[in-house]
């Protein structure tokens, strides 16, 4: 039986300590995964990273996600992209234990989610939508409350709060209440809390929203070498471009349903991956439209 809906990714210790870098070491790179088209077998060998099967929300008379099959294959980068509304949230939600599917499973590298709760979360690392932190503590002291939560030991967590602060240029604004952080700020916090217990799955909503340009290179650089040294990382992101170009596995989701999955270049084919989204999606309208909106009398 599922648990409850849990509200913020805070708020479940994960058992026993850990140690090691924040960020996996990029010294012994894994090969990139072999092309896999979802709801296919993952990597010969291996489970998946994520195995969603007959995913299922919804809200009133809303069918937020109807039936969704998604394989993650174990050491991918993988984008899930797809129109507003259309159900990207709501299924990373459900595969992270913070939301209650109606129906469906979730297994992660192999572990039933609402079967072993804790066992699969300390698995994970989370930036949920709309973050919920403890925004009374500062950002040096909300990291380090997500790794000692995560029951890493004091010296291992001040040196990894001290590295994630480094790596998301916060150190100087370290003593700062997070509830006064900017959006970004927030953001880069919530991803430093993500990553303290060096997680084997990292799941990202939306993780570059907000985020200044500088930040955001430096957190892909981030992610690639966490990826390179065999992290799985799914983000969720309307950017076709950057999907494209960082990640090596995608899905595409409209009205709740997956319309195309594989690796970037299966899914895009010889277009752009915009493009076959524009395609497989559809919804452009005629800038004619709002004729009341030009500012000229001619
Ligand atoms: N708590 C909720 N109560 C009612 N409806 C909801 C709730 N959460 C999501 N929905 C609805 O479910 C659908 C899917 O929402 P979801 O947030 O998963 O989409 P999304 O793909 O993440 O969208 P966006 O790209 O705009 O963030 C939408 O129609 C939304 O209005």
């Amino acid at each position: 039986m599922p648990p409850e809906d849990v509200d913020t990714p805070l708020s479940d210790p994960g058992p026993g300590p850990a140690t090691g870098p924040v960020v996996p070491p990029t010294t012994e790179p894994v090969p990139d995964p072999s092309p896999v088209v979802a709801g296919h077998a993952a990597t010969a060998g291996s489970a998946p990273a994520l195995s969603v099967r007959g995913l299922w929300r919804r809200f009133g008379q809303k069918v937020a996600v109807a039936g969704i099959d998604l394989d993650v294959p174990a050491g991918s980068f993988y984008g899930l992209v797809g129109p507003n509304g259309a159900g990207k949230t709501t299924t990373l939600s459900m595969s992270t234990g913070l939301l209650q599917p109606d129906a469906g499973t979730v297994h992660v590298h192999g572990q039933d989610l609402w079967a072993s709760p804790l066992q699969v979360k300390a698995m994970l690392g989370v930036l949920p939508d709309g973050v919920k932190l403890f925004d009374r503590l500062t950002g040096e002291q909300l990291i380090t409350y997500a790794g000692l939560l995560h029951g890493l030991d004091r010296d291992t967590t001040a040196e990894r709060t001290r590295d994630l602060l480094t790596a998301m240029d916060l150190t100087a604004d370290k003593g700062t209440l997070v509830v006064d952080y900017s959006a970004g700020m927030t953001k880069k916090v919530a991803l430093a809390c993500a990553l303290v217990h060096v997680p084997r799955l990292l799941v990202l909503d939306e993780p570059f929203e907000a985020v200044d340009p500088v930040s955001a290179a430096n957190i892909r650089d981030i992610l690639a070498s966490y990826v390179r040294s065999g992290g799985t990382v799914i983000v969720s992101s309307h950017v076709m471009d950057l999907v494209q170009r960082m990640c090596d596995h995608v899905a595409i989701i409209a009205g709740g349903h997956v319309l195309a999955a594989g690796t970037v270049d299966e899914v895009r084919g010889d277009a752009s991956l915009e493009d076959r989204f524009v395609d497989l999606v559809g919804g452009r309208v005629s800038g004619e439209g709002l004729a009341w909106l030009r500012t000229s009398s001619d």
